[in-house]
């Protein structure tokens, strides 16, 4: 019964959604409003990364009567994206300095819906789902390099008991006893991953595996990561059923259909069906997209950025202001917009914004020359609020040796716990990428490709960080005692990203609301966020934020009160809904 509630309830909400206007799609043109009157006049976007360019990309389409300009604190478009090819003896080689690869997930909706709005199809790299690179994961404890089991091995017991010999998996009997653990005291409204994962199920599990997986994402610490976060459907799990593992089957066990369910929070139910339905691409693509583990292009992650810059600098509603800071947003007495204070910049790392400061605007800032002050109708920011998350740094640094197939190993690469001893990782890396195997197609030379990726939580006390020289010796140590690699790199590149992973720590989500709470009442919803603070650190996550952002500027209009961070204030409890299982396209 509960669960035919439920369902009805979200089809209520997307017959409703879905009658209300015309059905966005990627192919057909995108729905006009009813009078171009009701478009802003000015429109701000604040920030020059994917979040603001997806944005000012869908937001143009909507708005075509809008003046649209974007700031950027940096010269360049495109934030921690950036692909770059360097010459070797007998050919080029690609490095990217950020994300490299994205998954083809239902979140990855609007992503690939952009790759074919921008005839970008053809451009795309596929790694198949049988691909060493999607099968073979690896962990380095305490001392080498352990495969991770996967569910294509057939007979997946070898891993597992490589795993539970090398020490790895210790503690994962714990996953049984999780069924007769007590439930969280009603108090606890959150807690780090670390104690979520040693309360229900064996500290070992948290330092090894957790943490492992969390430094390849987040490049975090699971003693500062939010389980109610990161974690949503088991922390949802343990609350309403005492337990995780028993709370699973309970769903599943009392399903009438043969379906798969699980918990949902209403907002993301609605959105992944909104997705689902909204947008298809071409038959071809959608097939390549389902046969694929990730993707990536030919020329690199930026090859999106280019293509989005190049059609926005094409598009005569756009102004781009790069080299230009926010200082701060206010709003102007006796009218809904709100003033964005800037000036020149010459900083190259990406700038936090205080949105709700206690005062608006201080006397030296009122006369200060040197400060540009516009007015905007709306404003759509990407910009960091500094209270919301700490954030960390994370050191890339990109090899080529001209050897091929030094790896010892095939696959995606490695990742490397806490659980490590210091004397195995003193130059405090997160994790190798074998990217010679990762994604193949990019290079015409066929040496040995690899990425090493360190700092991030590591350097949360440090006031400086390891320079280039450093960066690099530092990263041909770790290759040498990991991988036995000692050959002189033909080509290579460090970069470091400052303060380029947002940290979701324990209490973010009680942060977020009142974060939400307080820009919708000082803005009225002429303030609206998107980016990797809001939506997830993903690239996927901040294209599907902006297409989200969108989307309810549309449906809601945009001189509605949402500030784009609807899921955090939407009270509905969790629901059990079947896992969609979508189709990419028409056909
Ligand atoms: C070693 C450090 C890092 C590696 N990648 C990242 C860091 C900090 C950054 C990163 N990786 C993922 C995301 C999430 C969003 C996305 O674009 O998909 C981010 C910001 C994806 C990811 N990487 C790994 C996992 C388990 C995930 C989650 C989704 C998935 O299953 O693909 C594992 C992983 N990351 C790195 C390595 C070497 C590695 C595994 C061997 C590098």
């Amino acid at each position: 019964m509960r669960l035919k509630r439920h369902v009805a309830l979200v089809e209520s909400a997307l017959t409703h959604v879905s009658s209300s206007r015309p059905l966005l799609c990627s192919q057909c043109s995108r729905r006009r409003h009813a009078s171009s009157k009701a478009d802003p006049d000015k429109i701000a976007i604040l920030g020059g990364g994917v979040s603001g360019l997806a944005s000012a990309y869908y937001v143009a389409k909507d708005f075509p009567n809008s003046k649209i300009t974007i700031f950027e604190g940096k010269e360049r478009l495109g934030g921690w994206i950036q692909s770059k090819k360097f010459d070797v003896s007998g050919g080029e080689v690609l490095f990217e300095y950020g994300p490299r690869t994205l998954r083809p997930v239902i979140g990855a909706r609007p992503t690939v819906a952009l790759v074919q709005d921008l005839d970008l199809a053809e451009e795309v790299l596929y790694t198949s789902k049988d691909a060493p690179a999607a099968t073979n994961r690896y962990i380095y404890y305490p001392d080498r390099i352990n495969r991770l089991p996967h569910p294509k091995d057939g007979n997946m017991l070898p891993a597992v008991f490589k795993c539970v010999q090398s020490g790895l998996f210790a503690g994962i009997w714990g996953v049984a006893a999780e069924l007769w653990r007590p439930r969280r005291p009603l108090n606890v409204t959150d807690e780090s991953v670390g104690s979520f994962i040693s309360r229900r199920v064996d500290k070992r599990i948290a330092q090894n595996m957790a943490s492992a997986v969390l430094h390849g994402i987040y490049a975090g610490d699971i003693w500062q990561l939010s389980a109610k976060t990161l974690f949503p459907v088991p922390w949802q799990l343990e609350g309403m059923y005492g337990s995780v593992v028993s709370g699973y089957f309970n769903i599943n066990a009392n399903d009438p259909r043969s379906e798969t369910l699980s918990l949902f929070h209403p907002t993301d139910y609605e959105d992944a069906r909104a997705m689902d339905v909204e947008l298809k691409v071409d038959e071809k693509l959608g097939k390549d997209m389902s046969a694929a583990s990730t993707f990536s292009f030919k020329n690199g992650l930026q090859t999106l950025m280019t293509k989005l810059e190049g059609r926005i600098r094409g598009n005569k509603q756009f102004e781009i202001k790069t080299g230009t800071a926010i200082h701060s947003l206010n709003k102007i007495t006796g009218s809904e917009q709100v003033e964005v204070v800037s000036s020149s910049s010459k900083d190259t790392k990406s700038q936090p914004l205080d949105y709700t400061p206690p005062t608006t605007t201080t006397s030296s800032q009122a006369d200060d020359p040197s400060l540009n002050r516009q007015p905007f109708d709306l404003v759509i920011s990407t910009l960091p609020a500094p209270k919301l998350t700490p954030t960390v740094t994370v050191q890339v640094v990109n090899l080529y040796f001209p050897t091929p197939n030094l790896i010892p190993h095939k696959g995606f690469g490695y990742l490397i716990p806490e659980s490590v001893p210091f004397e195995q990782n003193p130059e405090r890396a997160l994790g190798v990428i074998f990217d010679s195997d990762a994604i193949q197609g990019q290079d015409s030379v066929n040496g040995t490709k690899v990425t090493v990726m360190m700092g991030g939580r590591w350097w949360d006390d440090w006031v400086e960080y390891p320079s280039e020289e450093e960066g690099l010796e530092n990263a041909r140590s770790v290759l040498a005692r990991h991988l036995g690699i000692r050959e002189e790199p033909l080509a290579w590149n460090v970069s470091t990203n400052y303060n380029a992973i947002p940290q979701y720590t324990v209490g973010f989500e009680d942060r977020l609301k009142r974060f939400a709470e307080e820009l919708g009442q000082r803005f009225h919803g002429r303030v609206r966020v998107v980016g990797n603070q809001f939506n997830g650190v993903g690239v996927n996550d901040c294209i599907r934020g902006a297409w989200s952002m969108a989307r309810g500027l549309k449906n809601g209009g945009w001189k509605g009160r949402s500030v784009g961070l609807d899921r955090v204030l939407d009270p509905r409890p969790w629901s059990v809904e079947p896992v969609l299982r979508s189709t990419w396209s028409k056909a």
